[in-house]
């Protein structure tokens, strides 16, 4: 199969993890007969320094003439007190809803090889398995109005039945895949969009008589995350609940540098990224975890391309260099490899 990717590094570690996850695709192509044109182009702070903008129309333009989008991570101090439209993180954020990308899959998975390196006991970590599915392109990262003055700052969270319904069908597909048990997150003990939420997903349950469907609210959740983790099989969110749990949930399985995500749109055009950010205190060093970038491009082979066996060989490829005993720095101190020299055993797993 051909295939074009539009590669979108952004800033600090996003470029070392992207590198990282073109050469492990290329290696795939190579092995299975596929050919994939990769174009890269600029994402937030990097675009803001070149074109003033953190979404330049070339990027826009390569996306819309591409299968698939893979990108690092965007932000970072440069850019933090930059006007809004000039925020790095807009990049991003226009990118989601530019191209509808309202369904975020982000899978928590804990591997046995890495329990020691997870903060919570082993009995606990072990065995987790769980898919957020967050919402990505409404509630309060999109509302209006928005004002910010030095006396006065405003957010609005609006959520529209169209909206919410389809997130929850989404979820409700991932479930019959899965273990059939739905947590949906909210906070409706005060918020409007909240009580709307649960309205719909109790609604829609009527369809789905095979899935076990609960109602907990955020709070409880983020305790619950972390004391019972293997309750949860997928857990459906909104937009801001769901990145703040996603980052929460990645301590289970030992580091945030291993969580991958997918963003997808209702036709199965995707944006591939990690759930980490820039990590700017580490950038440039050849010390990031590249594992999280790579196994978003497993998904974007599972989830746009259809590749599900190549995905398999990539995920299997990831998972056999931690039994293999080689880690990066965020996982052990003791000797770990730098991110070319751990991708470099990924890439000896594959061509193996
Ligand atoms: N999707 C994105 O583009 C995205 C996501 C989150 C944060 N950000 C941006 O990144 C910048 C930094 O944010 P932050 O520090 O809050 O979050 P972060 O995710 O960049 O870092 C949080 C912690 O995790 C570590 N870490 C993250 N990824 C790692 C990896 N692959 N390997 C090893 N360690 C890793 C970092 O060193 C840091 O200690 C901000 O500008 C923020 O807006 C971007
Ligand atoms: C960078 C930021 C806008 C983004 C978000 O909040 O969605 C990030 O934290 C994420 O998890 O992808
Ligand atoms: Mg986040």
């Amino acid at each position: 199969m051909e295939k074009r990717v539009t590669v979108l590094a952004g800033d600090g570690i996003g470029k070392e993890v992207t590198d990282a996850a073109v050469v492990v695709l290329e290696a795939v192509a190579k092995k299975y007969g596929h050919t994939f044109h990769f174009d890269h182009q600029l994402v937030g702070g990097a675009a803001v320094d070149a074109k003033n903008n953190p979404l330049p129309e070339e990027t826009v333009a390569s996306c819309e003439a591409s299968d698939a989008i893979l990108l690092g991570a965007v932000g970072g101090p440069k850019w933090d007190n930059n006007p809004p439209a000039l925020r790095a993180e807009q990049g991003l954020l226009r990118l989601r809803k530019q191209f509808d990308l309202f369904a975020n899959l982000r899978p928590v998975k804990a591997v046995s090889t890495l329990i020691q390196s997870s903060p919570l006991k082993e009995d606990i970590a072990k065995d987790v398995d769980m898919m957020i599915v967050r919402e990505l392109t409404g509630g309060v990262y999109f509302g209006t109005p928005s004002l910010y003055n030095d006396e006065e700052a405003v957010d609005t969270m609006p959520y529209s039945r169209k909206e919410i319904e389809r997130i929850v069908d989404k979820a409700f597909e991932i479930a019959m895949k899965r273990n059939k048990r739905i947590t949906s997150v909210d906070k409706a003990n005060v918020l409007a969009t909240s009580r709307l939420w649960r309205q719909i997903v109790d609604e829609k349950k009527a369809q789905y008589p095979e899935v076990e469907v609960r109602h907990q609210l955020v709070d409880s959740v983020a305790m619950s995350i972390i004391t019972s983790p293997k309750d949860f099989d997928v857990i459906l969110t909104e937009n801001m609940f769901g990145d703040i749990l996603s980052d929460e949930a990645s301590v289970i399985t030992g580091s945030l540098g291993l969580l991958p995500s997918a963003s997808i749109r209702s036709d199965g055009f995707g944006m591939y990224e990690p759930v980490h950010g820039t990590a700017p205190e580490i950038a440039g060093q050849n010390i990031a975890n590249p594992a999280a970038a790579i196994l978003s491009a497993a998904m974007m082979l599972t989830y746009s391309f259809d590749m599900l066996e190549e995905a398999k060989a990539i995920e299997d490829a990831v998972y056999g260099t931690f039994e293999d005993g080689h880690f990066t720095g965020d996982l052990t101190k003791d000797n770990p490899l730098g991110t070319k020299e751990w991708t470099e055993k990924v890439l000896q797993r594959l061509q193996a």
